[in-house]
């Protein structure tokens, strides 16, 4: 049965009435899992169903253990062959494409579908001043105006010209003609805004809190900006347009004025990953290509094993909800320039040129950890592909929707860029956490990166006509 979180403090504002019209949407896909490796699981909605006894180990989930979560998860998963995937819902333009507006359905948009070309990541910080009201209301304003800007409307009917001439307009105008470019917007709520640093509960919300979101751990190597990590709240905007999704932030974080305030955001250019089979593999800036053994859409089995909270995980206002980890990766990419190109591979583990991994055979082709390819390499047993492929991480995977940047230079002329990393997960623990603390031991690709800013966030399900983001996390 379902865990209860149930507090009820304060008084929510009125659902407003409206039809329900992001009901579960029929997706006749199968899962696509073989061709990147990993379980054999075909598409199914029910990963949330029967799972197997286990040790218990996972703080998340009773009597399951981590092998067991992802193994049962997509064995139940496999069972079905219609999955409500949520990816459905906002998928109209699956070919590599933007998606269609997509704000209301059963899962938020920006996860599964395809992931577009450009970011503008946001954290936020609720005000000191703030009430449980004031955060609430918070909410719904942004529920309204993200409803409008991924239609590519103006985030009020009176908008950046409809207004009267002595008052400030309500949109900033920069996105006028630009339409929705594929706009999706993503919301996220911290740790802390569960319970604070000081450990205060400001918002009556501490025994909401999922176990599982707490702040992530220190792992080897990280040299974290703390003005660069965490947050209350955090908005994901991807877009086709770099302009269309700055316009969405700036706006969302003007609409917050007096309730939160930006407190770190990153621009990103060029996704590193492919979250629909239908797009092309994008490369990273290392040059190689990026995403190829992502988790697709498409593999609905996996994407419900791995990705969607479930009824069984808790709490109940998470369920349909993932968790989300952000990790801003900086990458000395002059020194990384310097490397043979054989170097580079046998960091990687895949070539550079179409992405095979080293055991042979072409970009899909599953990596075999001990033979040799056609020229005589392995993947070395430090490569990257290697630390993080599922066999070495009890069958863990990550959806991962990352994008370079390139924030300037220094006085050296070297520049500032690299990979701010996004995964999305079932169980940040038992997935990120866990594959981190494998990687940052002993991967090649060390010597090259560094992290320096982190963020961890419980995504809640999708929003409903009607409703305002996480309603549920405030009712009774
Ligand atoms: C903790 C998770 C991961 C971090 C952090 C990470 C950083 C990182 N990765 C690359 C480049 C590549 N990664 C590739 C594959 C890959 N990476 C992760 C996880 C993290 N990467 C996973 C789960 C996988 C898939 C493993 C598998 O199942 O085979 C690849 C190969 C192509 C691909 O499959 O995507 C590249 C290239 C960089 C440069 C980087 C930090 C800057
Ligand atoms: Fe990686």
């Amino acid at each position: 049965m379902a865990r209860r979180e149930r507090r009820g403090l304060g008084r929510s504002r009125p659902a407003r009435t409206g039809g329900v019209t992001g009901a579960p949407l029929g997706d006749a896909a199968t899962d696509g899992d073989s061709a990147t490796g990993g379980d054999a699981a075909t598409g199914g909605d029910s990963a949330t169903g029967p799972v197997a006894p286990g040790d218990g180990s996972s703080p998340g989930r009773r009597g399951l253990s981590r092998r067991g979560l992802f193994a049962a998860a997509a064995g139940a998963a496999g069972a079905a062959a219609v999955g409500t995937g949520g990816f459905a819902a906002g998928r109209a333009s699956a070919g590599g494409g933007s998606s269609p507006a997509v704000f209301f359905g059963e899962h938020q948009a920006g996860i599964v579908t395809p992931a577009q070309d450009r970011l503008h990541f946001a954290a936020f910080d609720v005000s000191s001043s703030a009430s449980r009201e004031n955060l609430i209301e918070l909410l719904q304003d942004w529920t309204d105006a993200a409803a409008r800007l991924v239609r590519g409307l103006d985030v009020t009917e009176e908008g950046a010209v409809g207004g009267p001439a002595l008052k400030p307009p309500d949109d900033t105008g920069e996105a006028l003609g630009l339409g929705a470019s594929g706009l999706t917007l993503t919301f996220g709520l911290g740790p802390t805004l569960f319970r604070d640093r000081d450990g205060t509960d400001r918002f009556g919300l501490a025994d909401r809190k999922p176990e599982l979101l707490a702040e992530l751990p220190h792992f080897s190597g990280d040299q974290l900006d703390a003005a660069l990590s965490g947050g209350d709240l955090c908005i994901q905007a991807c877009a086709d347009d770099p302009q269309v999704a700055v316009h969405a932030i700036r706006n969302l974080s003007r609409i917050a004025f007096g309730r939160a305030s930006l407190r770190w955001s990153q621009l990103g250019f060029g996704r590193t990953s492919s979250t629909s089979t239908a797009q092309q593999t994008p490369r990273n800036l290392f040059g190689f290509k990026d995403g190829t053994a992502n988790i697709k859409a498409e593999e609905t089995g996996t994407v419900d094993a791995q990705v969607w909270v479930g009824e069984d995980d808790g709490p109940d206002w998470l369920v349909g909800g993932s968790y989300l980890v952000t990790r801003k990766i900086r990458m000395t990419i002059e020194i990384w320039d310097r490397q043979s190109l054989d170097e580079q591979e046998r960091v990687i583990g895949r070539d550079k040129g179409e992405g095979a991994p080293l055991s042979g055979g072409g970009e899909i082709t599953e990596p075999a950890f001990s033979a040799l390819g056609p020229d005589g390499r392995g993947i070395d047993v430090d490569a990257h592909v290697r630390l993080a492929h599922p066999t070495s991480n009890d069958g863990a995977k990550l959806l991962r929707r990352g994008y370079n940047y390139v924030d300037g230079n220094d006085a050296l002329g070297t520049l500032d860029a690299g990979l701010f990393f996004i995964a999305y997960q079932r169980d940040p623990v038992a997935q990120f956490t866990a594959m981190q603390r494998r990687l940052a031991g002993s991967d090649l690709l060390n010597e090259y990166i560094t992290h320096v800013s982190s963020g961890v966030f419980a995504i809640a399900p999708g929003i409903r006509e009607g409703q305002h983001i996480a309603q549920a996390l405030f009712e009774d």
